[in-house]
């Protein structure tokens, strides 16, 4: 998306804004990107997907485009990274900003050009010629600039992409994080709750959140659902939790949190949160789009009683779940 020249970037952006228009696409940041691609027809895989859905729609739905720039325009890096979203907004905001005037700006120097080109034909006058090169220097010149800016604003944003990109490879290099995720794994998770225990009194909880099922989703979808859905949890978790949680993938569809200061009452009324949330959720799988069926987890609570040792502590929060899942699943289990 990032590898024109300026000048390609102009003209794709010319053959494609009026395209939106046309379709009347609302000018959002993923429709942008979107649009940008299609003309430049470097993925015909998108293209075709767009093509059929201008078939059977007539147009592009928002919420269909939102999911074709999740999967065709955002790196899965950037996808499996939750907390760096804000980053990617944020960009993805100053190039739609950015790209709107470098839009208006070439619309009013066509209209320039126009005006111009008609005064011509009944001008001799050696002063009006002059005050007509003259306007036409100076609104070049606004065109021009809006393309400087343009371009500086899209090399900005390839050096910040850079920049996260070897962020998150950094992450996915550390023996304590999760590859699907980018979560801590369960050596990481381990470590965090040895180094918060010699600081908690009994205000240290933890929750074994497990999906239920994920080998029946697996089975009637596939693996690559089964994953998906993993990292959809991940996403969702970070969401509900508070900014301080240690949130661990520790393996399969079985999910770590470490909650400082909180006891159980707290504990215990996040995990039914995170447990109706997920109950309550759509999922899509993206490679066919197909609606999941519905996904439920269960949830064992366990906060730090006296001088327990952190093996304990993680035993006792295994045994609530385990009795979750045995009372039927979808539901969470604490000690009284
Ligand atoms: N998609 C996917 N599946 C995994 C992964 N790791 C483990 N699994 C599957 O997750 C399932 C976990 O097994 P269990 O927790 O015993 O069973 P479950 O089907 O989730 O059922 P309950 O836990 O009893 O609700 C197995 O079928 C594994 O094959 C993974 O990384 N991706």
């Amino acid at each position: 998306m990032f590898q024109q020249s300026t000048e390609q970037a102009n003209e794709l952006m010319q053959t494609a804004l009026p395209l939106m228009e046309k379709l009347e696409v609302p000018p959002t940041p993923s429709n942008y990107g979107l649009w940008y691609e299609y003309v430049s027809n470097t993925n015909p895989r998108l293209n075709k997907v767009i093509d059929r859905a201008l078939r059977r729609f007539g147009n592009l739905p928002d919420f269909v485009s939102k999911e074709l720039f999740n999967e065709f325009l955002l790196p899965d890096q950037f996808q499996q990274a939750p907390r760096h979203e804000k980053t990617l907004q944020t960009l993805t905001e100053t190039l739609t900003t950015d790209a709107t005037h470098i839009s208006t700006e070439l619309s009013t120097f066509n209209k320039n050009l126009e005006t111009a080109k008609k005064a011509l034909k009944f001008t001799t006058d050696s002063k009006q010629l002059e005050k007509l090169a003259g306007f036409l220097e100076n609104s070049a010149f606004k065109a021009n600039q809006a393309i400087s800016h343009f371009d500086q604003t899209l090399s900005d944003a390839q050096a910040e992409l850079t920049a996260l990109r070897s962020e998150l490879n950094q992450l996915r290099k550390s023996n304590e994080r999760d590859d699907l995720t980018l979560l801590l794994n369960n050596k990481g998770f381990e470590k965090a709750l040895y180094k918060k225990l010699p600081h908690a009194e009994d205000d240290l909880s933890v929750l074994l959140i497990d999906i239920d099922n994920l080998g029946d989703i697996n089975r009637e979808y596939d693996i690559k659902a089964g994953d998906g859905l993993i990292r959809f949890m991940a996403k969702l978790l970070l969401s509900l939790l508070p900014e301080n949680a240690a949130v661990a993938r520790i393996d399969g569809g079985r999910f770590g949190v470490l909650l400082n200061e909180t006891e159980l009452a707290e504990a215990s009324r996040l995990a039914e949160t995170i447990r109706e949330s997920i109950s309550t959720q759509k999922i899509r799988y993206k490679n066919t789009k197909v609606l999941l069926r519905s996904v439920t987890a269960s949830v064992g609570v366990a906060t730090l009683l006296g001088d327990e040792t952190p093996k304990a502590l993680i035993e006792r929060a295994e045994h609530y779940l385990t009795y979750a899942k045995r009372s039927g699943k979808n539901q969470i289990a604490h000690h009284e």
